[in-house]
């Protein structure tokens, strides 16, 4: 699925630099008769919407939105500091930099900007990326937004190919492969992470990862999991924190502290 529908003619400039950036094929109204999933563009931005919708019935929509959605609320009520992710990275007084290899729609990388790191974002599916990169630009004309937003720079590319010490390092780097579900999870999980996964299926190849991450982080590699899930290319980490959905798994390197001078 990489076809993307522009809603309105006036936007066509914008819908052929996506899809020139992204790799997206262009495609009609028509496609929204298919069921699957689809990437939109309106003057509400990108989303991704579900096709051949019962007449009446609204069709879901999965946009990335850092000014009003979860994650703006997170950003003021969610425990800033003391909240698992910020203690997994080791943010202090000092803001680790960080790089997110997994990006997906950027939740957590906003989360990690709004904490005053600055984060390096990679995401490799071109769907997953375009709708990132949309959220990023509305969010930036919006003033609580924009200097948060701005410690953020997402590439499109896998971390297989950009973790390499010659061109990114960061004090962390962050991995949050998709969890492996099995049919049971997935029939529980909410509509809009259902066509998430729809989109970027399992990430079967994660595990090759962590060295990579290992050779890029000064200070540490995080590592987000399900509570009870194997490590990361079975490598047990120096410590984890255990929450109540998730679990973060540290291998450190160094303490996260400033570079000396
Ligand atoms: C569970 S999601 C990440 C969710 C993200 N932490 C957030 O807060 O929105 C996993 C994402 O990692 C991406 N991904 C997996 N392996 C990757 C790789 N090697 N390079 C870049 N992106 C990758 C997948 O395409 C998917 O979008």
């Amino acid at each position: 699925m990489k076809s993307l529908v522009c809603l309105q003619p006036q936007l066509s400039a914008r819908a052929e630099a996506l899809a020139a950036e992204f790799a997206l094929q262009l495609s009609d109204e028509a496609l929204l008769q298919q069921p699957g999933f689809h990437l939109c563009l309106d003057d509400s931005g990108l989303s991704l919407q579900q096709g051949a919708a019962r007449p009446g019935k609204k069709r879901l929509q999965v946009q990335v939105d850092f000014v009003s959605g979860a994650v703006a609320h997170r950003r003021k009520f969610g425990g800033g500091q003391g909240q698992d992710i910020a203690r997994a990275i080791g943010i202090s007084a000092y803001k680790p930099t960080v790089i997110d290899a997994t990006a997906g729609l950027g939740r957590d990388s906003f989360v990690l900007a709004s904490l005053g790191c600055r984060v390096t974002a990679f995401e490799r599916q071109p769907v997953i990326a375009a709708l990132f990169q949309d959220g990023l630009e509305r969010g930036l004309q919006d003033d609580e937004c924009h200097d948060i937003i701005q410690r953020i720079e997402l590439h499109h590319g896998s971390g297989h190919d950009l973790l390499q010490p010659q061109r990114f390092t960061a004090d962390v780097v962050y991995l949050d492969p998709m969890f492996e579900h099995d049919e049971k999870a997935r029939a529980q999980v909410k509509k809009d992470m259902q066509a998430f996964r729809e989109v970027v299926g399992q990430d079967d190849d994660a595990d090759d990862l962590l060295q990579r991450a290992l050779a890029c982080a000064r200070c540490r590699v995080v590592v987000k999991r399900a509570r009870k899930a194997r490590p990361l290319a079975d490598q047990p980490p120096t410590y984890s924190l255990t929450g109540k959905a998730n679990r973060f798994d540290i291998y450190v390197n160094a303490k996260v502290a400033a570079p000396a001078e």
